[in-house]
Protein backbone atom coordinates (compact mmCIF):
# COMPACT_ATOMS: atom_id res chain seq x y z
CA UNK A 1 0.00 0.00 0.00
CA UNK A 2 1.58 3.58 -1.02
CA UNK A 3 2.12 5.84 1.79
CA UNK A 4 -0.05 8.81 2.69
CA UNK A 5 1.59 12.28 1.93
CA UNK A 6 1.19 14.40 5.00
CA UNK A 7 1.14 18.27 5.12
CA UNK A 8 2.35 20.46 8.76
CA UNK A 9 0.07 23.48 9.70
CA UNK A 10 0.64 25.04 13.09
CA UNK A 11 -2.15 26.41 14.95
CA UNK A 12 -1.45 30.35 16.60
CA UNK A 13 -2.56 32.42 18.55
CA UNK A 14 -2.90 33.86 22.41
CA UNK A 15 -3.52 31.62 25.45
CA UNK A 16 -7.00 31.18 25.67
CA UNK A 17 -8.10 32.24 22.60
CA UNK A 18 -9.37 28.54 22.16
CA UNK A 19 -6.53 26.98 19.73
CA UNK A 20 -6.87 23.13 21.31
CA UNK A 21 -10.18 23.54 21.03
CA UNK A 22 -10.66 24.11 17.42
CA UNK A 23 -8.00 21.57 16.55
CA UNK A 24 -10.03 19.20 18.38
CA UNK A 25 -13.03 20.51 16.56
CA UNK A 26 -11.03 19.92 13.49
CA UNK A 27 -9.58 16.54 14.32
CA UNK A 28 -12.52 14.71 15.76
CA UNK A 29 -15.96 17.09 14.41
CA UNK A 30 -16.81 16.90 17.90
CA UNK A 31 -16.07 19.70 20.57
CA UNK A 32 -13.57 18.72 23.17
CA UNK A 33 -14.89 18.23 27.14
CA UNK A 34 -12.74 20.43 28.88
CA UNK A 35 -9.55 21.40 27.46
CA UNK A 36 -6.57 21.79 29.46
CA UNK A 37 -3.15 24.85 28.93
CA UNK A 38 -1.56 23.79 26.24
CA UNK A 39 2.37 23.08 27.83
CA UNK A 40 4.76 23.40 24.40
CA UNK A 41 2.66 21.74 21.70
CA UNK A 42 0.37 18.98 21.33
CA UNK A 43 -0.11 17.04 17.28
CA UNK A 44 -3.69 16.40 16.46
CA UNK A 45 -3.60 14.19 13.10
CA UNK A 46 -6.62 14.03 10.23
CA UNK A 47 -7.50 12.56 7.22
CA UNK A 48 -8.33 15.28 4.13
CA UNK A 49 -9.00 14.35 1.09
CA UNK A 50 -7.64 16.71 -1.76
CA UNK A 51 -10.00 18.36 -4.27
CA UNK A 52 -12.90 15.86 -3.19
CA UNK A 53 -15.09 14.62 -5.88
CA UNK A 54 -12.50 15.55 -8.66
CA UNK A 55 -10.20 13.48 -10.61
CA UNK A 56 -7.64 14.75 -9.07
CA UNK A 57 -8.98 13.43 -4.97
CA UNK A 58 -6.62 11.81 -3.14
CA UNK A 59 -6.05 11.20 0.99
CA UNK A 60 -3.40 13.23 2.50
CA UNK A 61 -2.79 13.68 6.37
CA UNK A 62 -2.94 16.81 7.59
CA UNK A 63 -0.46 17.28 10.94
CA UNK A 64 -2.16 20.14 12.85
CA UNK A 65 0.50 21.20 15.61
CA UNK A 66 -1.33 23.39 18.55
CA UNK A 67 1.14 24.95 19.92
CA UNK A 68 0.95 26.69 23.40
CA UNK A 69 0.31 30.32 23.49
CA UNK A 70 1.74 31.42 26.50
CA UNK A 71 4.37 34.02 26.61
CA UNK A 72 6.73 32.31 28.88
CA UNK A 73 7.18 30.16 25.88
CA UNK A 74 8.08 32.32 23.43
CA UNK A 75 11.71 31.76 23.25
CA UNK A 76 11.31 28.18 22.66
CA UNK A 77 8.23 27.61 21.02
CA UNK A 78 10.42 28.52 17.41
CA UNK A 79 11.32 24.39 17.09
CA UNK A 80 7.63 24.15 16.42
CA UNK A 81 8.02 26.23 13.45
CA UNK A 82 10.52 24.22 11.00
CA UNK A 83 9.46 22.78 7.76
CA UNK A 84 5.76 24.28 7.91
CA UNK A 85 3.24 24.48 5.18
CA UNK A 86 0.22 26.36 6.61
CA UNK A 87 -0.28 28.41 9.36
CA UNK A 88 -4.13 28.52 10.79
CA UNK A 89 -4.16 32.33 13.42
CA UNK A 90 -6.70 32.19 15.72
CA UNK A 91 -8.20 34.88 17.64
CA UNK A 92 -11.47 35.33 20.44
CA UNK A 93 -13.65 37.45 18.62
CA UNK A 94 -14.89 38.64 22.50
CA UNK A 95 -10.86 40.20 22.98
CA UNK A 96 -10.29 42.92 20.37
CA UNK A 97 -6.37 42.66 21.36
CA UNK A 98 -6.22 38.71 20.19
CA UNK A 99 -7.13 39.56 17.03
CA UNK A 100 -4.53 42.22 17.01
CA UNK A 101 -2.02 39.86 18.01
CA UNK A 102 -2.40 37.76 15.16
CA UNK A 103 -0.34 39.71 13.62
CA UNK A 104 2.70 38.88 15.87
CA UNK A 105 2.09 35.34 15.71
CA UNK A 106 2.66 35.53 11.89
CA UNK A 107 5.89 38.33 12.21
CA UNK A 108 7.03 34.99 15.31
CA UNK A 109 6.59 32.06 12.69
CA UNK A 110 8.03 33.87 9.32
CA UNK A 111 11.20 35.51 11.34
CA UNK A 112 11.86 32.15 14.04
CA UNK A 113 15.11 32.20 13.61
CA UNK A 114 15.84 35.60 15.25
CA UNK A 115 12.47 36.82 16.71
CA UNK A 116 13.97 37.46 19.96
CA UNK A 117 15.89 40.66 17.61
CA UNK A 118 12.62 42.13 16.37
CA UNK A 119 12.17 45.43 17.35
CA UNK A 120 8.60 46.20 18.44
CA UNK A 121 8.03 49.21 15.80
CA UNK A 122 9.86 47.65 12.84
CA UNK A 123 8.03 47.18 9.51
CA UNK A 124 8.23 43.87 7.77
CA UNK A 125 8.52 43.08 4.32
CA UNK A 126 7.57 39.94 3.18
CA UNK A 127 10.18 39.69 0.51
CA UNK A 128 12.69 39.17 3.78
CA UNK A 129 10.65 35.75 3.99
CA UNK A 130 10.32 35.09 0.37
CA UNK A 131 9.88 31.32 0.87
CA UNK A 132 7.30 31.49 3.72
CA UNK A 133 5.43 34.44 1.50
CA UNK A 134 4.14 31.20 -0.13
CA UNK A 135 2.19 29.49 2.96
CA UNK A 136 -1.08 29.40 3.16
CA UNK A 137 -2.99 31.20 5.99
CA UNK A 138 -5.98 30.58 7.55
CA UNK A 139 -7.27 33.12 9.90
CA UNK A 140 -10.29 31.96 12.41
CA UNK A 141 -12.53 33.71 15.26
CA UNK A 142 -13.31 31.76 18.01
CA UNK A 143 -16.35 31.82 20.86
CA UNK A 144 -19.32 33.53 18.22
CA UNK A 145 -21.47 32.26 20.67
CA UNK A 146 -20.09 34.45 23.00
CA UNK A 147 -20.54 37.55 20.46
CA UNK A 148 -24.81 38.05 21.61
CA UNK A 149 -26.52 41.46 20.02
CA UNK A 150 -22.97 42.05 18.02
CA UNK A 151 -23.34 38.76 16.19
CA UNK A 152 -24.69 40.27 13.04
CA UNK A 153 -21.68 42.99 13.29
CA UNK A 154 -18.88 40.92 12.98
CA UNK A 155 -20.48 38.90 9.66
CA UNK A 156 -18.49 41.70 7.28
CA UNK A 157 -15.51 42.12 10.13
CA UNK A 158 -11.99 41.40 8.31
CA UNK A 159 -8.69 40.94 10.33
CA UNK A 160 -5.55 43.16 8.66
CA UNK A 161 -3.36 39.68 7.98
CA UNK A 162 -6.54 38.75 5.14
CA UNK A 163 -6.86 42.22 3.81
CA UNK A 164 -2.92 41.96 3.11
CA UNK A 165 -2.28 38.64 2.85
CA UNK A 166 -5.38 37.46 1.27
CA UNK A 167 -6.42 35.27 3.85
CA UNK A 168 -9.78 33.11 3.79
CA UNK A 169 -11.52 34.04 7.61
CA UNK A 170 -14.15 32.24 9.41
CA UNK A 171 -16.21 32.38 13.00
CA UNK A 172 -16.44 29.35 14.68
CA UNK A 173 -18.21 28.38 18.47
CA UNK A 174 -15.76 25.76 19.31
CA UNK A 175 -18.16 23.79 21.31
CA UNK A 176 -20.77 22.71 18.66
CA UNK A 177 -19.53 20.31 16.02
CA UNK A 178 -22.07 21.60 13.25
CA UNK A 179 -19.99 24.64 13.38
CA UNK A 180 -17.71 22.88 10.67
CA UNK A 181 -20.27 20.44 9.50
CA UNK A 182 -19.82 19.28 6.11
CA UNK A 183 -21.48 21.53 3.73
CA UNK A 184 -20.99 24.75 5.66
CA UNK A 185 -19.51 27.76 4.14
CA UNK A 186 -16.91 27.07 7.07
CA UNK A 187 -16.16 23.60 6.25
CA UNK A 188 -15.95 24.36 3.05
CA UNK A 189 -13.15 27.01 3.44
CA UNK A 190 -11.33 24.98 6.27
CA UNK A 191 -11.17 22.23 3.36
CA UNK A 192 -10.13 24.90 0.56
CA UNK A 193 -7.14 25.77 3.29
CA UNK A 194 -5.82 22.36 3.09
CA UNK A 195 -6.53 21.84 -0.27
CA UNK A 196 -4.36 24.93 -0.77
CA UNK A 197 -1.54 23.69 1.89
CA UNK A 198 -1.08 20.69 -0.40
CA UNK A 199 -1.58 22.51 -3.74
CA UNK A 200 2.03 24.48 -2.26
CA UNK A 201 3.30 21.87 -0.84
CA UNK A 202 3.23 19.29 -3.32
CA UNK A 203 2.04 20.39 -6.93
CA UNK A 204 3.36 24.06 -6.95
CA UNK A 205 6.77 24.89 -5.70
CA UNK A 206 7.40 27.41 -7.89
CA UNK A 207 4.61 29.52 -8.09
CA UNK A 208 4.54 33.71 -8.07
CA UNK A 209 5.46 35.22 -4.77
CA UNK A 210 3.07 37.79 -3.07
CA UNK A 211 4.56 40.77 -1.43
CA UNK A 212 3.35 41.50 2.05
CA UNK A 213 3.66 44.08 4.37
CA UNK A 214 3.05 43.28 8.23
CA UNK A 215 3.45 46.19 10.52
CA UNK A 216 3.80 44.88 14.28
CA UNK A 217 1.56 48.07 15.60
CA UNK A 218 -0.49 48.76 12.50
CA UNK A 219 -4.75 48.92 13.63
CA UNK A 220 -6.81 46.23 12.49
CA UNK A 221 -9.26 47.20 9.92
CA UNK A 222 -12.94 46.54 10.54
CA UNK A 223 -15.73 46.27 8.03
CA UNK A 224 -19.00 46.65 9.19
CA UNK A 225 -22.40 45.89 7.58
N1 LIG B 1 -18.00 29.72 24.75
C1 LIG B 1 -16.91 29.31 24.09
N2 LIG B 1 -15.84 28.92 24.78
C2 LIG B 1 -14.75 28.50 24.08
C3 LIG B 1 -14.73 28.46 22.67
N3 LIG B 1 -13.51 28.01 22.28
C4 LIG B 1 -12.81 27.77 23.39
N4 LIG B 1 -13.54 28.06 24.49
C5 LIG B 1 -13.12 27.97 25.90
O1 LIG B 1 -12.00 28.82 26.09
C6 LIG B 1 -11.10 28.26 27.04
C7 LIG B 1 -9.70 28.16 26.44
O2 LIG B 1 -9.73 27.24 25.35
P1 LIG B 1 -8.42 26.43 24.87
O3 LIG B 1 -8.85 25.65 23.66
O4 LIG B 1 -7.81 25.67 25.98
O5 LIG B 1 -7.47 27.65 24.49
P2 LIG B 1 -5.97 27.60 23.89
O6 LIG B 1 -5.89 28.66 22.84
O7 LIG B 1 -5.62 26.22 23.48
O8 LIG B 1 -5.09 28.06 25.13
P3 LIG B 1 -3.51 27.71 25.46
O9 LIG B 1 -3.36 26.23 25.40
O10 LIG B 1 -3.27 28.26 26.83
O11 LIG B 1 -2.68 28.41 24.43
C8 LIG B 1 -11.70 26.89 27.43
O12 LIG B 1 -12.41 27.04 28.64
C9 LIG B 1 -12.64 26.58 26.28
O13 LIG B 1 -13.72 25.74 26.67
C10 LIG B 1 -15.90 28.87 21.96
O14 LIG B 1 -15.99 28.90 20.72
N5 LIG B 1 -16.96 29.29 22.73
MG1 LIG C 1 -4.24 24.87 24.16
Amino acid sequence: MAAIDKVKVVVLGDSGVGKSSLTHLIAHKTPINKPTWTLGCSVEVKLHEYEEGTPHQKTYFIELWDVGGSSNHRNTRHIFYLGVHGIILVHDLTNRKSQENIQKWLIEVFNKENYSKLKKNEEYDAEQFAGYSQIPVLVIGTKLDLMGESHNRILKRSSFICNEYGADEIFVDCQQGRSLAPGTSSAVKCSRFFDKVIKMRYQNQTGEKRKMYVNATSPIKYFRE
